[in-house]
């Protein structure tokens, strides 16, 4: 059964442009909560701190907060981008993630390579592999750039590749970023028809946004990040109107 277990989950990010120890003494007294210096004598970022919590089948997730507190990290964390350095995460289900357009794809293979690498990756035959590439090219409307490779799209042209890949996979868990839901007009129409069966579909789905109107139609539970730590999480309306 799909599920996301985090218990006193930690991520820090060393600064490495604190060389002075002047320097270094300042900024760690403007801002003790959020910076510290670690075993090695360096700056670090706490980007998220002691995090705690559970989430089952069926949830479907905000997190909210503020500039910096911490929502993509913890996304790129589920997501397994960024390891711990404290705590332990486990997770069960088939992840598909939608919070950075280039994750995942080999910029010097074309699209459809990308696509049947994926697939293959995902267990899925050579043939089954080139139908989802057909059915991947078709919804991402790239027409011939879909036999290009990659480090040719624009930032655009990944969007279009990337949310055409990560949604033909019906993921269990979906984590995604709300810059997804802005692109271009024509294809965000279709998108968005897809993205709702989607989300409805997928068994776990973890949001980061700042968007309360979506965050009120898609999600039944939300978690409030402040500097790094959660400071509420519950029903949507509970969370938003403690705000
Ligand atoms: N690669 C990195 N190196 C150093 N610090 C980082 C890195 N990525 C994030 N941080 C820091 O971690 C903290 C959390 O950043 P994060 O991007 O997760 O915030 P966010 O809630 O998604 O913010 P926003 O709403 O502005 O997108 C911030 O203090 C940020 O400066």
């Amino acid at each position: 059964m799909p599920h996301i277990l985090a218990n006193q989950l930690t991520i820090e990010f060393p600064l490495y442009h604190f060389d002075s120890r002047s320097l270094k003494k300042q900024v760690l007294a403007r801002t003790p909560l959020r910076l510290r210096e670690d075993d090695s004598n360096r700056v670090v970022v706490s980007a998220l701190r002691d995090l705690s919590f559970r989430i089952g089948r069926g949830e479907r997730v905000a997190l909210v907060g503020g500039n910096g507190a911490g929502k993509t990290t913890l996304l790129r964390t589920l997501a397994g981008v960024y390891q711990p350095v404290g705590g332990r995460l486990s997770m069960a289900g088939l992840i598909g993630s939608l919070i950075d357009p280039s994750a995942g794809m080999d910029p010097s293979s074309t699209g459809r390579e990308n696509i049947v690498l994926r697939g293959l990756f995902r267990g899925l035959s050579q043939a089954e592999s080139e139908t989802m590439a057909d059915e991947v090219a078709a919804f991402s409307g790239l027409n011939e750039f879909i036999d290009a490779p990659v480090r040719t799209y624009s930032a655009g042209m990944q969007v279009r590749l990337s949310f055409a890949m990560a949604t033909t996979m019906e993921p269990q868990i979906l984590l995604m970023d709300e810059w997804f839901l802005a692109g271009d007009a024509a294809f965000m129409a279709k998108a968005r028809a897809r993205l709702t069966r989607l989300v409805t579909d997928a068994e776990i789905l973890v949001l980061a946004t700042h968007d309360m109107t979506i965050v009120r139609e898609w999600c039944t539970r939300a978690i409030r990040l402040e500097a790094g730590r959660i400071v509420a999480d519950g029903p949507v309306a509970e969370v938003l109107e403690a705000a």
